[in-house]
């Protein structure tokens, strides 16, 4: 078998080498399964044992959500024989590589005594990185190094190796909410489905900015599916800090009064009349509603006005991202998209309201709800836009979620949709589109006739592809 240098352009600190004559690498698949490769890499080890240094995160091992997930009994394993208790490069044997970012290449692997510990390893190359990039490599190993979330990678290792900074991560097999866009019909996700991932992704947007963490590059490339379907947000170079002040703010909301209420006694006068009474809920917020950068960063299809304006952003800009997201999903392209990147900027920070495509055959109950959350966050003045003062909360509150169990959403069954399964080799191409540094539901899943389990506590989000109706669940 041949031996090849996998990337000559590495340097010899650092270098992975094939053990077959393989030369058909994927170049960015996390958009194909495992099960295809037959390529075999390695750590060049000798290069590089002498000046690795390892972040093994022991602190989060004990706090972590997934403390009792089998990558980190395999790690631990790894780590206990090793010497420093450290992971280092030479526990891990390279499968294949995933893809290039902007910052390094992504790696499938393994550790080298547990085959079904599989991770995604990003590898960055710091001495081919300008200031500004090391400092996007900076944050991003600092963000992940905070993050404790289903919806958010876990960061299990840090490891400095030479000038290489290794990222060992959440290996998602099943590619990104892009592609699996691409696939569907009318690149559009039934609303069932758009409902799903817009909720998923919502509730890590809230926990993000809980942390003071403003995303900013909220797009369909960067949401990762896992194996079990559910999403994972990913890419948090661009991300900014800042602090966030958990408040308690009370909430007013109509309630419709219960009729038993009535009978005992506790409904009078004006409560009796309109049959609804006023309750004061206090409701706990965590948003970073004071922070602000100038620099301004993201996709461009996806930048907020005040990004795009230049005059200084805050939280904002991730519930603007979060409109066009959810309108991407449902509508198969972005709201303020024009001929050419200077279009859609001047789309966006002109005062022209985001219109609505009319498409013949999605009359399904729930869009008219689905308009009305994206045009109140699609709402050009930040200080207007819904989310931007009290956060999360009061997007979850919108109709569009009506009925969804938020502590349990990371138990509902993924949507079954075209595509959506663990799949075969070979990926759909799809352009990417690179973000930019720029200077200056057929009825709302409400219902429980769809959502059924033996203690009724999830919702079964099976669709039929074929009609888009759902159908009852066994
Ligand atoms: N955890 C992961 N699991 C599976 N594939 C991944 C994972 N992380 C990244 N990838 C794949 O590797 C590719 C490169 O990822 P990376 O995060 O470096 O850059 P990117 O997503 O292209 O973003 P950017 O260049 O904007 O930083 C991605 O396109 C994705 O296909």
């Amino acid at each position: 078998m041949d031996e090849e240098t996998y990337f000559p352009d590495t340097d010899l600190d650092f270098s992975f080498t094939s053990t077959t004559t393989d030369r058909t690498v994927p170049s960015s698949s996390a958009r194909s399964s495992l099960a295809r490769s037959s390529l075999t890499l390695s750590f060049n080890e000798s290069r590089l044992s002498c000046s690795t240094t390892t972040t093994t995160p022991s602190n989060i091992t004990t706090l972590h959500h997934r403390k009792w997930d089998p990558r980190w009994s395999a790690i631990k394993a790894a780590t206990n024989l090793s010497s420093d208790r450290n992971l280092h490069l030479r526990h891990l044997k390279l499968i294949r590589h995933l893809g290039t970012g902007n910052l390094g290449r992504v790696f499938l692997c393994q550790l080298r005594d547990c085959n079904s510990a599989t991770f995604a390893l990003k590898v960055i190359d710091r001495d081919t990185l300008s200031n500004k990039k090391l400092s996007h490599v900076q944050m991003e190993a600092e963000i992940l190094s905070m993050l404790d979330h289903p919806f958010l990678p876990t960061l299990y290792a840090h490891i400095q190796a030479s000038h290489y900074t290794c990222l060992l991560i959440d290996f998602c097999p099943n590619g990104d909410l892009h592609s699996l866009l691409r696939k569907q019909p009318g690149n559009r996700f039934p609303l069932a489905a758009v409902r799903f991932f817009a909720a998923e992704v919502l509730v890590a947007l809230e926990y993000l900015h809980a942390l003071g963490i403003v995303y900013r590059d909220l797009k369909p490339e960067n949401i990762l599916l896992r194996e079990d379907g559910h999403i994972m947000l990913s890419d948090f170079d661009l991300c900014f800090k800042a602090d966030v002040v958990p408040t308690f703010k009370f909430q007013s909301r109509k309630s419709r009064k219960s009729r038993q209420n009535c009978f005992t006694g506790g409904c009078f006068g004006s409560v009796a009349d309109s049959g609804e009474e006023e309750e004061v809920d206090p409701e706990f917020v965590a948003e970073p509603v004071t922070a602000f950068s100038r620099s301004c960063v993201g996709t461009h299809e996806y930048l907020a006005p005040e990004l795009v304006s230049g005059n200084g952003h805050g939280n904002g800009v991730d519930w603007w991202a979060f409109g066009v997201f959810v309108y991407e999903l449902l509508y198969g392209t972005t709201p303020f998209k024009g001929g050419s990147k200077d279009s859609t900027l001047r789309n966006i920070a002109s005062s022209r309201q985001v219109r609505f495509l009319h498409v013949t055959e999605m009359e399904e109950a729930g869009t008219a709800e689905a308009n009305d959350l994206i045009g109140k966050l699609l709402v050009k003045d930040p200080r207007r836009r819904l989310g931007c003062t009290r956060g999360a909360q009061d997007i979850k509150r919108h109709p569009f979620f009506d009925g969804i169990k938020w502590p349990l959403i990371r138990h509902y069954k993924p949507p079954e949709v075209v595509g959506g399964v663990a799949r075969k080799r070979g990926h759909v191409g799809h352009v990417k589109r690179r973000r930019w540094l720029w200077k200056g539901l057929d009825y709302l899943m409400t219902r429980n006739r769809n959502n059924k389990n033996s203690n009724g506590n999830y919702y079964d989000y099976v669709h039929n592809c074929n009609n888009n109706k759902p159908r009852k669940h066994a």
